[in-house]
């Protein structure tokens, strides 16, 4: 599993560790981590021309001890000094002493552009808003330049604890960052502007509550249902679709799709489009009454392209078993019902659905996506599944979010988040909790999306036909 820490953690552990040893020492080790990706992106050292760009705290101090040690190595090596009277002693010691200079004003822009690497050590976890009108225009010549460019600890002008963007910002090719993962390293817009991100250890000891998890593939294997000997199709448990309309029939199949893959040992289907179901999948069971009536589901999944019918939905809500609710089932659903519930409940909104169960703007849940999946936990008491360029899952009852590592813009085809709502309500069938059940659900999506595409566009059922692949792959 890996893990984001907030500021806060960081600083904790930051102060407990230094508190066990000599003063500077955890400097040291942040600039040496930083100095050696730095060499490793340059490839050789010497005579490599590096300009660092220097804020007034900490963040700085590792960009100038960084630069000493490139400079001892024949790298020319140029400050620039964005905060002249704060700037790290010891460094700026440090980086002279090594025979590294301290631009003049003014020669900033074309040392950017003569350089090789340009090194953000402007702002780091103790940064907040955008970039600073000096830094800004520097920020973007770097951009604009052949450099390369790295971040020490964050991308300068992102939010640490959040992943907002809330002005200008440093655009990175690779991130060195040190001790842990911040949130804005995992969630976008500011994950985007990371680049790579290389950890460097630097010894912190992290407590169990991270801000963040993301799944890796032997967790996700971990979790995956798996027949025992003794299964039958019924002991794996078997999930309601109740999906699809006459407009829609498509979202109907496209989610029995997902589920059939899902791990769930049956599918049962209810809704209009019973008929291209099973035209489909001939392994669906089909019923033409209500979700009440239909027989015994252990988790159903209401809502993709069910148009206006609220009364499934109000009927699905009621059932005591989990439940998922995507798309227009969102919008149908009565709050109260689904905060009344007490067996699970999914909830998987994009952006745009999102925003409307929130009342605000798309951009507004796009620039924050993190609250804005915390805040919707909350306010129905629900599991939330946000879709889109960071998939993150969150519980009802705070804890880490899981933001999904494998996603892909070539799932951003119609259709595709029916089956992501198929395999995840298959897998809630199949016992999983609901927010492992989302997790791991995004998680195989977006590798089956990639499969799917390999690089190409690819369709929903391209998807859906893919998962078994991902299946594999996460438990090979
Ligand atoms: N605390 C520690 O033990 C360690 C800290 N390290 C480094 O120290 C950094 C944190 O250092 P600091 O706490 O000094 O904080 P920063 O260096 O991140 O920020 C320092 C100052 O920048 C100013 N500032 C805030 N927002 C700004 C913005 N948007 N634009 C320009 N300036 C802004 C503020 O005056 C702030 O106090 C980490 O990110 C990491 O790089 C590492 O050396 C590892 C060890
Ligand atoms: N930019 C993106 N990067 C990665 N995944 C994306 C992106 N945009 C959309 N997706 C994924 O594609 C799927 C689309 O689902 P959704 O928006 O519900 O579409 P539809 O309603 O057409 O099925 C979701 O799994 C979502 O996370
Ligand atoms: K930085």
């Amino acid at each position: 599993m890996r893990t984001a820490y907030s500021v806060e953690t960081v600083r904790t552990a930051e102060r407990e560790l230094m508190a066990r040893l000599p003063g500077g020492a955890l400097m040291q080790r942040a600039a040496a981590g930083l100095a050696a990706a730095c060499a490793d992106l340059l490839g050789r050292v010497y005579g490599r021309r590096v300009v660092l760009l220097v804020g007034s705290g900490d963040n700085g101090g590792d960009a100038l001890y960084a630069g000493a040690r490139l400079a001892r190595r024949g790298a020319g090596v140029a400050a620039v000094l964005l905060a002249p009277g704060h700037t790290h002693p010891g460094g700026l010691a440090a980086l002279r002493a090594a025979g590294g200079t301290v631009a003049a004003p003014g020669a900033a822009e074309d040392l950017i552009d003569r350089a090789d690497l340009v090194v953000d050590g402007i702002v780091g976890i103790g940064g907040s808003g955008g970039l600073r009108p000096g830094a800004t225009p520097l920020a973007a010549r770097a951009a604009g330049s052949r450099a390369a460019v790295v971040a020490v600890d964050l991308p300068s002008g992102v939010e640490a604890d959040t992943g907002e963007v809330r002005g200008a910002a440093v655009r990175a090719d690779l991130t060195v960052t040190f001790g842990t993962h911040k949130p804005a390293l995992l969630v976008d817009p500011a994950r985007e502007y990371a680049g790579t991100v290389r950890l460097v250890d630097i010894g912190l000891d992290l407590p169990s509550g991270a801000a963040l998890e993301a799944l890796q593939h032997a967790d996700v294997a971990a979790l995956l249902p798996r027949p025992a000997a003794e299964s039958d199709k019924y002991r794996r448990g078997v999930v309601g679709i109740a999906a699809g309309s006459a407009r829609y029939p498509g979202a109907a199949v496209l989610a029995v799709s997902g589920a059939l893959r899902g791990g769930a040992g049956a599918v049962r289907y209810v809704g209009p489009a019973g008929q291209a179901v099973i035209a489909r999948f001939p392994e669906t069971l089909v019923s033409d009454r209500g979700p009440h009536r239909a027989g015994r589901v252990q988790a159903w999944v209401v809502g993709p392209g069910a148009g206006d019918d609220a009364d499934t939905v109000a009927e699905v809500l009621a059932e005591d078993v989990p439940v998922l609710i995507d798309a227009d089932g969102l919008r149908l659903a009565d709050p109260g019902a689904v905060r009344a519930r007490t067996a699970p409940t999914l909830m998987t909104p994009h952006a745009g659905e999102a925003a409307a169960l929130l009342g605000v703007a798309r951009e507004e849940v796009e620039e924050a996506r993190l609250s804005s999946v915390r805040e919707l936990a909350a306010r129905y008491g629900a599991t939330v599944l946000l879709k889109g360029s960071t998939t993150l899952v969150a519980a009802a009852d705070g804890g880490p979010v899981r933001v999904n590592p494998t996603g892909t813009p070539w799932l951003a085809t119609a259709g595709s988040g029916d089956v992501l709502s198929g395999l995840a309500g298959s897998l809630l069938a199949a016992g999983l909790p609901a927010l492992d059940a989302g997790s791991v659900a995004a998680y195989l999506h977006g590798l089956a999306g990639r499969f799917a595409s390999d690089g190409a566009p690819a369709g929903a059922h391209d998807v859906a036909e893919a998962i078994p692949e991902a299946w594999r792959d996460v438990r090979d």
